[in-house]
């Protein structure tokens, strides 16, 4: 049977290899290994450590690897990442372990020889930690904070010039955190305050948060059991605001344009207490199924979902209430999607900014007269977010931005920027990257 570091090692090649999510390569073999809850925490924070550090742990490997690391077997590289990642992050992992693990798992996988390399390149890392050279020899000073934080230096140099140089670092610090997993309360099951005594009764330990319907755990696997009677679902709480900036009313039509996998569909399901409809479109077939499933498991039967193109939906009576959660860079989540930081470029922002004003277009259309859209994406490109909103209300004079602290209750007012829309940093208020405006057309 597999033990934590194969499978952080297995998960890491299909990442790497074959363009998975971290979070999805990791479920996948969760299902089938059996591991006890602490081990699959342990699993998930060496492999999600090990993608949000890379760089930084290729830099001190490369030190102590006199070959040509590029070529490297992705297996043998991997297993070196991870037992760096232990010995450079993990002050709770004794050194011997880090090493040793590793070179059982490298002489299991790839043979008694590359079992030698590794304990050669690891065994010297742990004699040298302290001397360690964390810079780049000549490089620029952009080179040397982008290896310090663990950044693609395009973004640092982007984020540097949105947000200047101290808010930069603190993003990028905010991103090499570990995320807090929030839970949302299925109102539909159980009220708030009687759910949370429900936990305090079970001994579960939790932190509250500014959405009185989320719980935020001290450990992940003591709200697990409630995932599986419908009680609670997975949100980040930057999410859940798009979906009270909606403020979507039970009895209304609905309208989800980028739905999957029905995080906010299923809230907004929750809050109109289950009465109403609500359109759910996406592109893909399974991703409409993840939704379809989650809607079952939380006791929801008003969302109906559609696969389409939601630039070219159209319907002619019209929607209450439009939701569009636009598809995005994701630089707000970075910590989250540990890999996506390597992945992204310049012209994916481009492309996607293009197709959010697109998406944004066909919302208008499709709003009844009084109707709200709100757009929202975890993204903290400006040209995902404000920009593009200004652009939409300059081409369409009917409409216009309805400040976000006439909807929200006064203690969420402090996320609200001057301009009316909820601007949010990674690590700022303890949430994720974030962005969600409110339009409405003049009286
Ligand atoms: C940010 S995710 C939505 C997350 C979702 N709102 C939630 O809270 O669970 C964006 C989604 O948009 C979908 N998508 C991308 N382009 C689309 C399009 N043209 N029409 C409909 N859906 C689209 C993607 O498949 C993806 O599932």
């Amino acid at each position: 049977m597999m033990k934590a570091r194969e499978i952080a090692v297995q998960a890491l090649r299909e990442v790497e290899v074959n363009h998975a999510k971290s979070d999805t390569a990791l479920n996948h073999f969760f299902s089938i290994t059996a591991l006890e809850p602490v081990d699959r925490a342990f699993t998930m924070q060496i492999v999600y450590g090990t993608l949000r550090e890379k760089m930084k742990i290729d830099h001190v490997i490369k030190q102590f690897y006199r070959h040509d690391y590029d070529k490297m077997d992705i297996d043998v590289k991997n297993i070196l990442r991870i037992g760096a990642y232990q010995l450079l992050f993990l002050s709770k992992v004794p050194r011997w372990a880090a090493v040793n693990e590793s070179v059982e798992l490298a002489k299991k996988l790839k043979g008694q020889f590359l079992g030698n390399l590794v304990n050669g390149v690891l065994r010297n890392i742990s004699n040298n930690l302290e001397s360690v050279d964390f810079s780049i020899q000549g490089g620029t000073f952009a080179d040397q904070i982008a290896l310090k934080y663990s950044h693609p230096r395009w973004l640092l140099e982007r984020w540097i010039s949105t947000y200047g140089f101290l808010e930069a670092q603190n993003i990028m610090e905010a991103n090499n955190l570990i995320p807090r997993i929030a839970f949302r309360i299925n109102r539909l099951k159980n009220a708030p305050e009687k759910f949370q005594q429900k936990l305090l009764a079970e001994n579960v330990t939790f932190r509250k948060s500014i959405l009185p319907d989320f719980v935020i755990p001290d450990r992940f696997f003591d709200l697990e059991p409630f995932l599986s009677t419908g009680e609670v679902s997975v949100q980040s709480e930057a999410q859940a605001l798009a979906c009270r900036l909606l403020n979507p009313q039970p009895g209304q039509k609905v309208l989800d344009m980028c739905a999957a996998p029905g995080g906010k569909s299923t809230y907004l399901a929750e809050m109109m207490a289950n009465a109403g409809q609500i359109t759910s479109l996406d592109l893909y077939d399974n991703k409409l199924e993840d939704i379809d499933r989650l809607a079952s498991a939380l006791g929801i039967d008003i969302i109906s979902t559609i696969k389409h193109d939601a630039t070219r939906f159209s319907h002619e009576e019209g929607f209450d209430a439009i939701l569009l959660d636009a598809p995005c860079t994701g630089t707000g989540v970075l910590s989250r999607r540990a890999e996506l930081r390597w992945r992204l470029s310049e012209a994916d922002l481009a492309a996607l900014s293009n197709l959010q004003y697109q998406l944004l277009e066909n919302a208008a259309k499709m709003a009844k007269p009084d109707a709200a859209i709100v757009y929202s994406t975890c993204s903290i490109e400006p040209e995902e977010n404000q920009v593009l909103i200004e652009k939409f209300l300059n081409a369409h004079p009917e409409w216009q931005l309805q400040s976000a602290i006439e909807i929200l209750p006064d203690e969420f007012h402090e996320v609200v920027h001057d301009k009316g829309y909820i601007s949010l940093l990674p690590g700022k208020n303890g949430f994720d990257g974030a962005f969600s405006a409110r339009l409405v057309r003049k009286a």
